[in-house]
């Protein structure tokens, strides 16, 4: 029998007074996983010593583990449980890809072999799909295999910084706490966001702890030629500390690095070279910290999937709605032909980046600022159109797709990284006569529980 080691942390902080009153934090149990559920946790019940069967939600196991667990905190119907020892592990259990698992709260997933966890995403875009009103069969016919994306792929990721007496640490949260871990092994990112993470460590390490300690937060991009970086922190750099970071963005190659505080607008300290990504041959401009898909392979697998059902729908004028910097706005205009396209999106600094590019390119675009959660594209607007697609945040797009279960064209994509809004954004379009001819499961963030989500429509 292999014994953890029990994390001290899990009982600490804010948590811990209101935990004493339930008389279940603490308890211990041996069970049996069950399934795992939709947020990548294994799902097992305890018996508790009054009698009742609890629901507890346990971290990093399979159905078929045998473990002990210890209940942490209350967590929704049940209690979010912590391994304290494993007694046996299914046979299906990978050993995982990069020594911080256990610990980091990054991801959920990793100790699942490849085929059990393409099933398991696959999966959950069929219950998405059924929840829209779809029956088990209809969901298995619509549903394609994921696409993953691999190891070492993800290009944007967010580090928590703290600077503290026990040192600098640059990384994740914890699974059961507030600390941030350092992870120069991550087996998720691109290996030029992971030197970045290093090299930052040692900038960190040689600054004054004071200017060190007002940094909470580093977002990193990796565009096309290079490092986009934006320095979340609670004070202005002064002098001093503009002119290390300067340095530091030459010594390492970074594109642009920016600064900012509090709720203020980021503010160049280091802009060496725009940063760009290039879509269909043109290039555009990314803004600080704006938003990219997160990862190349993620973007061509949805690029390919737009490209396959413009060849089905031959529209001739089409919408980008939730158009951000134009990710499928040249896809949807110049794949096979020059279609006319209204590009939307509510971020004024996208907005103007985008506009360059299409000025620059003679492309058949036209964009414009808008924000569709209050004003979606009306009747009129719509009737011009033969196909739309929406990309919205995870809030998803419900006043859009109600405008169009009314008056929609006879195509519509829709692209999601939020199950949930996704189904009921479908469900809307479907209530609207709508009928789903193709869903394609888009996996950006490997090893975690999200998923993004293709799918294409058609007026019934
Ligand atoms: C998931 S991103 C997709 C961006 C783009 N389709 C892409 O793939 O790169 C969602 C986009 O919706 C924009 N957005 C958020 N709220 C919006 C609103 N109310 N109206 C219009 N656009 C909005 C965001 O700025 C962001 O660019």
């Amino acid at each position: 029998m292999k014994h953890h080691q029990r994390n001290p942390r899990a009982r600490g902080g804010r948590k811990r007074q209101s935990a004493r009153r339930d008389p279940l934090i603490g308890f211990e149990a041996p069970v049996t996983i069950e399934q795992v559920g939709a947020r990548g946790d294994g799902i097992a019940h305890v018996s508790a010593p009054d009698g009742r069967s609890v629901l507890v939600y346990v971290d990093c196991v399979l159905p078929g583990d045998e473990v002990r667990v210890a209940l942490r905190s209350k967590r929704g119907d049940g209690y979010g449980a912590e391994v304290v020892a494993e007694i046996a592990r299914t046979a299906l259990f990978n050993e995982p890809r990069c020594s911080h698992f256990k610990e980091c709260g990054g991801c959920a997933l990793q100790h699942m072999d490849d085929d059990q966890y393409r099933d398991w995403k696959r999966q959950k875009a069929k219950v998405a799909v059924q929840r829209a009103g779809l029956d088990a069969d209809e969901a298995e016919r619509l549903v394609a295999p994921v696409e993953v994306s691999p190891a070492q792929s993800r290009r944007r990721a967010g580090f928590s910084v703290h600077v503290g007496a026990t040192g600098v640490h640059v990384g994740f949260h914890g699974r059961f706490s507030h600390t941030v871990l350092n992870v120069p092994d991550c087996a998720v990112l691109r290996p030029e966001l992971m030197a970045f993470r290093a090299a930052f460590v040692t900038f960190l390490e040689a600054c004054p702890p004071d200017h060190a300690r007002d940094i909470k937060e580093v977002f990193v991009t990796l565009a096309d030629n290079g490092l986009d970086v934006v320095i979340h922190a609670a004070k202005d750099p002064d002098l001093d500390m503009r002119q290390d970071l300067a340095e530091f963005a030459d010594d390492n190659d970074l594109a642009r690095l920016s600064w900012k505080t509090g709720d203020e607008p980021d503010e160049p300290v280091a802009a060496r070279r725009i940063p760009v990504v290039r879509f269909q041959g043109v290039d555009v401009a990314v803004p600080p910290g704006g938003f990219l898909q997160a990862t190349r392979e993620g973007e061509h697998a949805l690029v390919t999937a737009v490209t396959s059902a413009l060849e089905k729908a031959q529209p001739r004028q089409v919408a980008d709605l939730f158009c951000g910097i134009g990710s499928f706005t040249f896809a949807l205009a110049l794949a096979g032909k020059r279609r006319s396209t209204l590009a939307v999106e509510s971020d004024p600094r996208a907005v103007e980046l985008l506009q360059y590019a299409v000025g620059q390119s003679g492309s058949p675009i036209q964009v414009i600022k808008r924000d569709l959660f209050r004003q979606p594209l009306t009747g009129d607007e719509l009737s011009n159109l033969d196909l739309v697609l929406f990309d919205p945040p995870r809030a998803g797009a419900l006043s859009q797709a109600e405008q169009l279960a009314a008056t929609g064209p006879e195509w519509v994509i829709a692209v999601s990284c939020n199950p949930a809004t996704f189904t009921r954004d479908i469900r809307v379009l479907r209530n609207g006569g709508y009928e789903l001819e193709q869903v394609v499961p888009i996996d950006q963030f490997l090893w975690s529980s999200h998923l993004e989500m293709f799918a294409l429509l058609r007026r019934a």
